[in-house]
């Protein structure tokens, strides 16, 4: 078996988005893919250190968050992410042989594709029912084995990426048939915890901060120590930590890298007001946006204060 360093694991089978994700990441060109049938599982091969790294979906433009992969993230043993891709996504509606679109009443496919094609479902198989399975190729493979669902019936076609069609023996029955022509899928790469990529100037860091205490202004608190250091957001999301009702932390992407001046001081104010902060990874923004730094904000501002206090207290 080759070493686990040149193996990277995908969430799959075959033909899933995520592969196609998985052979664009430059980090990964030329490694060994290998299928896993759920994210956690993907991420678990990470930990226990079967793969060097795992990708999987973390988001998508119309649907928001991946929950599985979030949740996987907050509250299982930490890993960090090392590098994203955005993919544009396009959807087919595909059958076995010989089915007809009039004869589809069951269709199956991912949770985060069906909400993508509610529409075109909604005009085109009004009485179809859908079902869902852990990624779209599985969906495919499901029409294609004639696998039945619960209640002994026949899936009739599966929503899933354009090529997953050629790669389970599947005619397409309807092209391009997500609602929002522009959908992307941001995917990650993820890797056990270690010394983050360096820093290209357009960088992102994703972290998870768990309040302290449940008190008025807590959410503010957590804004006002990227808000003083001009560092922007760009996502923040509540999600419960799994234990017990009410409990949330806030899963954070900001602008800037860990080895930014701004975005440590940040880091280690949520170290203080926050009951803990888990760091997710600094890695190269996908869409290789360079946002300008405030007035104030920039590394040599930042140096420069700290030299200043340093004199001041040695007198
Ligand atoms: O099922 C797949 O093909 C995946 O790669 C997963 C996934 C997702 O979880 O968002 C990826 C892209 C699409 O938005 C739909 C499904």
């Amino acid at each position: 078996m080759p070493a686990s360093k040149d193996r990277y694991a995908y969430l799959g089978p075959a033909a899933t988005f995520t592969e196609a994700a998985a052979r664009r990441l430059h980090a990964v060109a030329g490694a060994e893919l290998e299928p896993y049938s759920t994210v956690h599982a993907a991420i678990d091969a990470v930990r226990t250190g079967d793969v060097a790294g795992a990708v999987v979906p973390l988001e998508n433009s119309v649907e928001g968050s991946v929950n599985a992969t979030l949740d996987d993230l907050i509250r299982g043993e930490p890993v960090m992410i090392v590098a994203e891709h955005l993919l544009p996504v396009t959807f087919s509606l595909m059958a076995r042989s010989g089915t007809e679109l009039t004869g589809v009443r069951k269709v199956v496919t991912h949770p985060v594709a069906e909400a993508q094609c509610r529409s075109w479902m909604s005009k085109a198989l009004p009485d179809a029912v859908t079902a869902v399975t852990s990624s779209t190729a599985a969906a495919a493979a499901a029409v294609s084995a004639r696998t039945h669902d619960t209640d002994g019936e026949l899936f009739d076609a599966a929503i899933a990426a354009p090529i997953a069609a050629e790669h389970y023996g599947l005619d397409t029955l309807a092209d391009d048939i997500g609602d929002n022509k522009e959908a992307l899928t941001r995917f990650v790469l993820i890797t056990q915890p270690g010394r983050p990529p360096r820093a290209t100037g357009s960088d992102k860091t994703s972290l998870v901060a768990y309040i302290r205490d449940d008190h008025p202004g807590a959410l503010l608190e957590i804004l006002e120590q990227f808000a003083t250091r001009g560092v922007n957001l760009t996502r923040i999301e509540s999600r419960p930590t799994g234990n017990g009702m009410g409990r949330y932390c806030f899963v954070i992407d900001a602008e800037g890298h860990l080895n930014d001046a701004r975005v440590g001081e940040a880091l280690m104010g949520l170290r203080r007001v926050c009951a803990d902060v888990r760091f997710l990874g600094s890695y190269a923004r996908a869409d290789g946006v360079r946002p300008p730094v405030g007035r104030g904000m920039t590394n040599a501002e930042f140096n420069d204060a700290a030299v200043w206090l340093d004199s001041l207290r040695d007198g």
